[in-house]
């Protein structure tokens, strides 16, 4: 089966966040359930720059307003087709934001031109390949779908999949003519959104099947509290809602090779990673002593939980532990972080930036990593510590709740438990999961049960890729 996947971030070319990293390594376990895969991102210059020997597809002469080139080129076995088109993606800053962090002013137009030429693609306009089915990410990819609906196109069956309903790409109704789509298209079957233009609402209308990426979270999704406005929308396409949960690459994240960790180790050779929580240690200017160190690794946001982990800093380190957070986000949560760094000399670091290979290494060393959420569709960073023996302390939310077995009497006794799950997500229900992690920790043979346990956990793609070809053959099948 021919997949087309749209997403505007591709592990390992351009990264903000886990979407990257799903529609980076999914297609690469794809293959082993016959599905191939090509994927439509964005030029950035950081994937411009990389790119080898890019062959040219496809022109368009008038994208949306702007001159557009397809090139085809093959990176680290994803086959990929870039959206080359210097006016929408060759800008100094980050894929949606300006150098000063502003969003773009023109991203609606800048995304609606990936979708509008995903759409072409779809339609056959590839020479020599055309997809049987479409698989778009996220608001950015969403009008996809749209497109394939409103445009005289052969129909083909189409999937999208929702990493953060909190991103939903809603604009003011006078973009809409820009958007090129015939009058119909701005009515409530269709983008129109209380009066705005939705591109995520108009992919929810649109695809034929909506997947999400947690069970959970596909049930939260459904209620008002995690639905973000769109939770009646989804209601009617609960027969096509499926929540299939994420993997990772786990050559990628392999604790037994990873280049850039110091020391390599396995489920029997922990004491290995003493080394690399020295490094740790001496990175991020901690006492080099036996507390348990917890560490964060994150967008610093309010949906993080990152401004009860400013709150409780102090406390995790009356308690005895350690703290490293390495991060970047709103400006207050920075601010109060570093803060607590410098009341907290040797028991408190924090690194404010994107550091992809210290992120590899914070697994490798620290001890536990804390994930309190408040809501979570699914995390790729539990699934990072389970690899790697950094025991996961997660709210229990969206993937957070799928992935992670709590260390109940229960569980530790039939020696399932994989990490620590705390609710409410509160400074006092954090400081709870907290003084568990710490009573755990201190009995060393439980500790290390804990990480081999996590470790023998299965966060492989196997079994997701498995589902998403499900699905994929049933549309396709169906003939939809
Ligand atoms: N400062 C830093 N330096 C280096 N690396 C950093 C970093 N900050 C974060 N990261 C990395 O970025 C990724 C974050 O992925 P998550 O899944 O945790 O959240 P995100 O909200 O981006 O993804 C959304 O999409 C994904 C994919 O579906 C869902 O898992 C998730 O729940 C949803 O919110 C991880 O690979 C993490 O290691």
């Amino acid at each position: 089966m021919k997949v087309l996947s749209v997403s505007s971030e591709v592990f390992p070319l351009i990264k903000t966040g886990g979407l990257a990293d799903v529609s980076g390594a999914l297609p690469i376990t794809l293959k082993d359930f016959e599905v191939e895969t090509k994927t439509l991102l964005p030029g950035y210059p950081a994937v411009m720059k990389v790119i080898r020997d890019p062959v040219v597809r496809l022109e368009f002469p008038d994208l949306l307003g702007e001159r557009a080139t397809v090139l085809e080129v093959e990176h680290e076995g994803l086959d990929l087709l870039v959206l080359d088109a210097p006016a929408y993606y060759d800008r100094p800053g980050g894929p949606y934001l300006d150098p000063l962090g502003k969003d773009y002013p023109d991203n609606w137009r800048r995304f609606a031109a990936l979708s509008l030429a995903a759409s072409e693609i779809a339609a056959g306009l590839l020479p020599g390949w055309r997809p049987d089915l479409v698989h778009t990410h996220d608001w950015q990819a969403a009008l996809t779908s749209v497109y394939m609906r409103y445009y005289p196109t052969p129909e083909l069956p189409s999937v999208l999949t929702i990493h953060n309903i909190a991103f939903q790409g809603q604009f003011g109704s006078d973009i809409f003519p820009g958007l090129r789509l015939p009058d119909h298209a701005f009515a409530v079957d269709g983008i129109e959104y209380y009066g705005t233009v939705g591109f995520l609402k108009g992919g929810l209308q649109t695809a034929h099947a909506v997947t999400t990426v947690s069970p959970t979270y596909a049930d939260e999704i459904l209620t008002p509290e995690f639905g973000m406005g769109l939770e009646g929308v989804i209601a009617t396409r609960i027969d096509d809602l499926h929540g299939i949960v994420n993997g990772i690459d786990t050559d990628v994240w392999n604790p037994a090779t990873d280049p850039v960790v110091h020391t390599h180790y396995g489920p029997t050779t922990l004491k290995n990673r003493e080394e690399n929580r020295r490094s740790i240690a001496e990175f991020f200017h901690l006492d080099n002593d036996d507390a348990p160190i917890f560490c964060v690794i994150s967008r610093l946001t309010w949906q993080k939980g990152m401004d009860i982990v400013a709150n409780v800093a102090d406390q995790i380190v009356a308690m005895g532990g350690k703290l490293v957070v390495l991060g970047s986000g709103e400006a207050a949560l920075e601010g109060a972080l570093l803060a607590s760094a410098s009341r907290h000399p040797g028991r408190i670091g924090v690194s404010i930036g994107y550091n992809e290979p210290m992120s590899h290494l914070m697994q490798a060393g620290c001890d536990a990593i804390i994930i309190p959420s408040r809501f979570e569709p699914c995390g790729l960073t539990q699934l990072y510590g389970l690899r790697y023996g950094c025991v996961p302390i997660v709210a229990r939310t969206g993937g957070l709740n799928d992935t992670v077995i709590d260390a109940n009497h229960a569980a530790l006794a039939a020696k399932v438990a994989t990490g620590i799950q705390f609710s409410p997500v509160t400074e006092t229900g954090m400081l709870q999961a907290i003084r568990r992690a710490m009573h755990f920790y201190a009995d060393r043979k439980l500790w290390t049960q804990l990480q081999k346990q996590g470790m023998k956990s299965d966060v492989s793609w196997e079994k997701s890729a498995e589902r998403y070809a499900a699905l994929y053959s049933s549309l396709v099948s169906k003939g939809m």
